[in-house]
């Protein structure tokens, strides 16, 4: 999709106070795949404050075997709620519980149900997140700016952001399932993916669709979703991933998700793209916010987590209808 070179660019400019280039080495899925195959679709990061994971398997476990504190939290946000265990009854499912947090979420949240969920880790959470926006956030928002020439600074004034946990855990409905979290493109800017050391998370090859590259459990990955794909007319490449599970073992993942101002309209910032895009896109008719409703609805049904009501609308279930919005074709 975008052109190798300025994915190249992408982690290349990345890489002065970003990219830790000397440990990590990405292997691919396929034995004898080259890593180069990625063409820099991602980047690593380099973090200040690694998550505190043993906080998150409190956390987990706690919500798990308490459904009064888990209701208490997600009475906090009653629309979608916070913690997610569908996968505790749907075994065809991404077999994972998720903790879905944000800003705006964090502080519709009661001192109580704060003060009782404090020992089981949920204000460090919540101040790692803070820590890293506070970090990363603008430098590399600045930084996908320089590779694109585009400044991507003026439809970010708001930071609109979102804080996940994923616990691919195996007391799920189907324990022996491989899927942990179904390929995918995020919907915003970028994303960056912490993990516990455990692998699991796979790329999938920007230029040979259909191979998937393993990165190793103890990246930092930073990686461009859709908005930054249309942002920049195509120069960032908005990447496919997945995270596989191997039965029988845990995984914890912390993804801090950063999207353009919700009503920023989706049209390149340029009028020189590197692809083609719908003329839906062109003429401005998709804003951050409606295209955020769309994509929720395709990765909540993914997730096991939508409403009855809204799991027969059968619109947008596949990446390609999503591409077809986007490009037209
Ligand atoms: O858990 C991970 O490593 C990735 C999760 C992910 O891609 C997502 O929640 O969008
Ligand atoms: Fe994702």
């Amino acid at each position: 999709m975008a052109s190798p070179i300025a994915a190249q660019a992408f982690r290349q400019r990345l890489a002065p106070n970003l990219i830790k280039t000397s440990k990590t080495t990405l292997t691919s899925a396929k034995s004898h795949a080259n890593p180069e195959l990625l063409h820099g679709a991602i980047a690593l990061l380099n973090p200040t404050v690694q998550p505190p994971f043993k906080a998150i398997r409190h956390l987990f476990d706690h919500l798990r075997a308490n459904p009064t504190a888990a209701s208490a939290l997600n009475n906090a946000y009653p629309k979608r709620g916070i913690f997610k265990s569908a996968a505790i009854k749907n075994g065809i499912a991404d077999q994972k519980f998720t903790i879905d947090l944000s800003p705006a979420r964090d502080s519709l949240i009661s001192e109580a149900t704060r003060a009782s969920l404090a020992s089981y880790g949920l204000n460090d959470v919540i101040s790692f997140f803070n820590n890293t926006a506070e970090n990363h956030v603008s430098t590399i928002l600045s930084q996908l700016g320089k590779v694109s020439s585009i400044d991507l600074s003026q439809v970010h004034k708001d930071l609109n952001m979102n804080f996940r946990l994923c616990d691919y855990n195996p007391l799920t409905a189907n324990p022996t399932s491989s899927n942990g979290c179904g390929e995918h493109t995020d919907y915003g800017t970028f994303s960056i993916i912490f993990q516990d050391g455990t692998p699991g998370l796979e790329i999938e090859a920007p230029h040979a669709p259909g191979t998937w590259i393993e990165i190793p459990g103890d990246a930092t990955v930073v990686l461009a979703g859709w908005c930054a794909f249309i942002l920049t007319g195509g120069r960032v490449c908005a990447v496919r991933h997945r995270v596989r599970r191997i039965p029988g073992v845990r995984r914890l993942s912390a993804v801090l998700f950063v999207a353009p101002d919700l009503e920023v309209k989706l049209k390149p910032l340029t009028e020189f793209t590197n692809v083609e895009f719908s003329k839906e896109i062109i003429g401005g008719e998709v804003n951050v916010s409606w295209f955020k409703d769309v994509m929720g609805k395709r990765w909540r049904r993914r997730e096991g987590n939508l409403e009855v009501a809204e799991r027969d609308e059968g619109i947008f279930s596949q990446d390609d209808e999503i591409r077809r919005l986007v490009l037209g074709a």
